[in-house]
């Protein structure tokens, strides 16, 4: 049987495209933190609650990202397992390449030693109240196994995060803003590949916060330490390059911010653009005040011109 030349060259085209993606790179293969559809469902009192339906998140090595959304989208869930403190329900989530599903426990406790570092926002539960700043930070290197240098390491720690003065002092001697940068050098101390802060400057007033900003940033730019963030707090979710936004328990759009430089003036200003995410399946979630704005509803129509899509609301259109 002899099938006709051009759709049997179409089919082992499209066959030779679907071995190539099968085979090609997985899914954030180059990304320090890979979140692939999680999901994350709760059961209270046999009612289901659906923390995380289905996010996406790539972040690369390096990033001094934030991550925003309100309160119950889900952001401390996602926290809490990429802290290794909790499994998600589905999906796949990868940290420096290691998968977060099904760690045993002796793994679970290495990548939180090694891998993780974590700042939370209660001052409290960052620091060991009966040991000074130089022992609090000494000791994940202990824990570890690292006894050689410790001390000059959490000295040096404690200087770069300008707290050095603190290092014999205990948390109750310390102020708010002082205790959470012993809290960053801590969560450095054993030079994890990323660190993760849940609300960091939520117990502090603005100016102290900002303080805390800038320690993350030098921790950021000195160490190369790759940076997440969850912030309620509007000025250091516009400090940093990237800032994405949870809305119920998935990624819905994403902040860019670079610095442009005026041709004639010379002057320098950071411009935001805002970028809604569209996920692996091609799915595009539309700003709410968008779609309410032009009244579009169930269903719109789309145009696909050179270098970009239109969308329009069903129903006639003039011109
Ligand atoms: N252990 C749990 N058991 C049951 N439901 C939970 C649990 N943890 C979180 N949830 C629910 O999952 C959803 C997401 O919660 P999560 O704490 O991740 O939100 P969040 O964005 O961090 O909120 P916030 O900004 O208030 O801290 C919420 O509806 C919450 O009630």
């Amino acid at each position: 049987m002899t099938e006709p030349s051009s759709g049997s060259a179409t089919l082992r085209e499209l066959e030779r495209q679907a071995v190539a993606r099968r085979e090609g790179p997985g899914f954030g293969h180059d990304a320090l933190i890979a979140c692939d559809r999680l999901v994350r469902v709760f059961a209270l009192d046999g009612v289901e609650v659906q923390a995380l339906q289905g996010l996406d998140l790539l972040v690369r090595e390096g990033e001094l990202m934030a991550l925003v959304g309100a309160s119950g989208s889900g952001k401390s869930t996602l926290m809490n397992i990429l802290a290794g403190l909790d499994e998600p329900t589905a999906g796949a989530a990868k940290v420096a390449g290691r998968d977060l599903l099904g760690m045993g426990a002796k793994e679970r406790l290495r990548y939180r030693r090694e891998v993780v570092g974590f700042v939370w926002q209660q001052t409290a539960r960052n620091l060991l109240p009966y040991l000074t700043a130089a022992q609090n930070v000494a000791l994940p290197m202990q824990l570890r196994g690292r006894t050689k240098k410790k001390a000059e390491r959490a000295d040096s720690l404690l200087a770069l995060l300008d707290v050095a003065d603190c290092r014999d002092r205990r948390p109750h001697q310390m102020s708010g803003g002082q205790q959470q940068r012993v809290a960053i050098a801590v969560a450095l101390a054993n030079e994890p590949s990323v660190l993760l802060a849940d609300e960091p400057t939520g117990e502090l007033d603005s100016q102290t916060a900002e303080q805390i900003f800038a320690a993350f940033r030098t921790a950021n730019e000195e160490l190369g330490t790759t940076i997440v963030i969850v912030t309620h707090d509007q000025a250091v979710a516009s400090e940093v390059r990237r800032t994405v936004a949870i809305r119920d328990g998935r990624t819905s759009t994403e902040i860019l911010r670079h610095t442009e430089v005026d041709g004639t003036t010379g002057e320098e200003s950071v411009v935001a653009r805002e970028y809604a995410m569209l996920d692996r399946a091609g799915r595009l979630q539309l700003p709410s005040e968008y779609t309410e704005a032009l009244g579009m509803r169930d269903r719109v129509l789309l145009e696909l011109e050179p270098d970009h899509i239109q969308i329009w609301p069903d129903g006639p259109r003039e011109g």
